[in-house]
């Protein structure tokens, strides 16, 4: 069994009366790539920013690599790159003296790499040595991605990091992440709402919901065993299932239940009367798993 890179224990957070995160408890071994979904405001960047330490939680313990989130050694925090919602890039300084600036910092930097980003990602010309508070939003996001890659993290945390960045942007990101990153058995988590590009690349999908990680799993397996089912509800009253994610009653009196099936449950359910029985959609799944 793979090593555990992050694990999470009952983190509470609030924000006055609000509470964001209700008991979150998250263990993510090495190499694991994991899509982080949820609705607006479900408290993702919160999450993220507790789990590194950057955000005290009111209770709980988050550690990384075995150390505690809020005290990590420098070794550790060498292996950590970050890619915040909103970058906070030097404004000031060029994208070559920004990065110049974090080379000292860490002893993996890739300086190879770096370059061939740089060129790649639309800093050949020019931009590489204009003002940083003078590019547009996804040149800043850009920037701020080589600099997370830059020292070949081992954990690299991303929190909708390409939320900014055009179609192409987009491509070369994934391309990336995918050829350069996930290769080299790094642990992935990112948070996004573009699901076609979680499809992509995440290897499984985590839902924040009512403050916890309601629901884990490879997001193949998931989209191949979540299925909806629905019936009146004297049909599925009986109905118990092994694996179900949830069962909820509309108005008019009609039931839902999401479970995940193998392919012979899904088979038999088919065949009795008065159930319709879907595979989902990841929009589908997100609607359902988020409600
Ligand atoms: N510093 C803060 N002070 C007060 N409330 C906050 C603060 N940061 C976040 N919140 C609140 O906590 C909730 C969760 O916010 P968070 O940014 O973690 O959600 P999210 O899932 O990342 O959302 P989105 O998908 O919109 O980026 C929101 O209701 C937000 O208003």
């Amino acid at each position: 069994m793979k090593p555990s890179i992050v694990n999470i224990a009952n983190l509470h957070k609030s924000f006055g009366s609000q509470q964001v995160l209700q008991g979150v408890n998250w263990d993510i071994a090495q190499g694991k790539v994991i899509g982080l979904l949820g609705r607006n405001g479900a408290g993702k960047s919160t999450l993220l920013e507790c789990l590194l330490g950057l955000r005290e939680a009111d209770s709980g313990a988050s550690t990384l690599f075995g150390q505690p989130a809020t005290a990590l050694g420098d070794q550790v925090r060498a292996a950590i790159g970050y890619v915040p919602q909103k970058s906070e890039l030097f404004e000031w300084l060029t994208p070559v003296q920004m990065l110049d600036y974090f080379k000292v910092l860490y002893p993996r930097w890739n300086a190879d790499k770096v370059a061939g980003l740089l060129e790649r990602w639309g800093f050949a010309g020019e931009a590489r040595h204009t003002q940083i508070g003078r590019l547009s939003g996804g040149e800043k996001q850009r920037l701020s991605i080589i600099r997370a890659l830059a020292h070949d993290p081992a954990l690299l945390v991303l929190d909708e990091p390409v939320a900014s960045l055009d179609p192409v942007g987009r491509r070369d990101f994934l391309h990336e992440l995918v050829d350069g990153v996930i290769e080299r058995d790094t642990t992935v988590i990112f948070s996004t709402h573009i699901l076609s590009d979680l499809e992509r690349v995440a290897l499984d999908v985590a839902f924040l919901q009512g403050g916890k990680i309601t629901l884990q799993a490879p997001l193949d397996e998931l989209l191949e065993s979540a299925h909806r089912i629905t019936g009146t509800a004297a049909a599925l009253a009986r109905l118990q299932f092994r694996d179900e994610i949830r069962r909820q009653q509309d108005r008019s009196g009609g039931v839902s239940i999401l479970a995940r099936l193998n392919g012979q449950e899904a088979a038999d359910l088919r065949a009795g009367p008065d159930l319709r029985v879907e595979t989902l959609s990841l929009e589908d799944l997100f609607v359902e798993v988020t409600k």
